[in-house]
């Protein structure tokens, strides 16, 4: 009897154990260090999971893995990896209550890559190149005013077409390094030449009315907000569109990329791909990017605020003071 209580017992630790195994790639890292503080055998389990996330932030959705360097015992941070929702494509508000497994054998094999193209523009004529797309492509027509073209849903072409750059994702290798001062910093980890992909600006687009009430929010309380509002202008100055991406909850790689007031080594360019409506925010080098340089770009100079965060961006025309968008 006692011989049967106790394998009884045992199998009902095994199957708790084993769902642990599937539940704790759910939790967000507070309520996994909780929990893997109960006993010996949940510590073991969050041991690995801990370690998937520390090795890779895109959770497998990108081509290359993208790891946290660990900070240095000086730093004082509770987690050597940082939480939020990987997208590697844009999307629209998500819920509140959303989870995404991270940590487990299977992450972004759960997900499939999502569409890098939200809507397709019914009846849009593309390209149908015989063999490859070239210069000759009537979709890679770029612009002065770094907008770029490239081939999309309506076009014949395939996914291994040339004029495709930027709707795989990320194909250089980058990690994210912790600083002191800047928090966590995304660098390159191989030399990254001038005019390459580097990656999209990834996460919620939102309505102007959105991005407002958000900015207002993370003006008092996020420590490292990662809106990003992207103007166009007509030749007569005039903005003629507008683009929120809030990466702050949901976000790609781009979200970790820091302030430089010289304008850093990164040029944002709006990309539109044929057939599809919404155009999409892209980051390319704009000079060579030695192994291990930080990645940056210019937040922009709207409403640079008197009591706005201090800038450590080091560049000789630091003004001190990060921009802060005034929405
Ligand atoms: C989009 S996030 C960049 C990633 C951020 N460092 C992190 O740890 O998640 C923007 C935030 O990073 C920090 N940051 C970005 N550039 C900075 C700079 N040049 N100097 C100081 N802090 C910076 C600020 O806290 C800012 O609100």
């Amino acid at each position: 009897m006692d011989d049967c209580r106790k394998s009884g017992d045992r199998h009902s630790q095994e199957a708790f154990f084993r769902c642990a195994a599937v539940i704790l790639p759910y939790l967000n890292p507070t309520e996994l260090s909780s929990i893997s503080s109960t006993c010996k055998t949940l510590y073991e389990i969050s041991k690995p999971i801990t370690a998937r996330r520390t090795s890779d932030a895109s959770r497998g959705f990108e081509n290359l893995p993208i790891p946290f360097l660990k900070p240095t015992a000086a730093a004082a941070v509770s987690h050597s990896y940082s939480y939020f929702i990987y997208t590697p494509t844009q999307t629209f508000r998500v819920r509140d209550d959303l989870r995404q497994p991270w940590g487990s054998d299977d992450d972004a094999r759960l997900e499939a890559r999502p569409d890098p193209f939200l809507f397709r523009v019914e009846g849009a004529t593309g390209c149908n190149c015989p063999s490859g797309c070239g210069e000759c492509c009537p979709c890679s027509k770029a612009d002065e005013c770094l907008l770029t073209r490239e081939c999309g849903p309506s076009c014949e072409c395939d996914s291994g077409c040339g004029n495709r750059v930027t709707e795989g994702g990320v194909t250089v290798r980058l990690k994210i390094v912790k600083d002191e001062r800047k928090g966590w910093c995304l660098h390159a980890a191989e030399l990254i030449t001038t005019g390459q992909f580097v990656c999209e600006y990834a996460g919620e687009l939102l309505s102007t009315k959105e991005a407002r009430q958000r900015q207002l929010t993370y003006d008092k309380i996020a420590s490292s907000p990662a809106l990003l509002v992207v103007r166009e202008h007509l030749p007569s100055g005039n903005t003629c569109m507008r683009i929120n991406i809030d990466a702050t909850r949901i976000g790609n790689v781009a979200r970790f990329i820091n302030h430089s007031c010289d304008g850093g080594n990164l040029d944002m360019v709006v990309v539109r791909s044929s057939g599809s409506l919404l155009p999409r925010v892209c980051l390319f080098a704009s000079r060579d990017i030695r192994e291990n340089e930080e990645l940056a770009f210019s937040y922009g100079e709207v409403g640079i605020k008197p009591n706005g965060q201090p800038c450590f961006c080091g560049s000789s025309s630091c003004i001190g003071i990060l921009p802060s968008e005034d929405t």
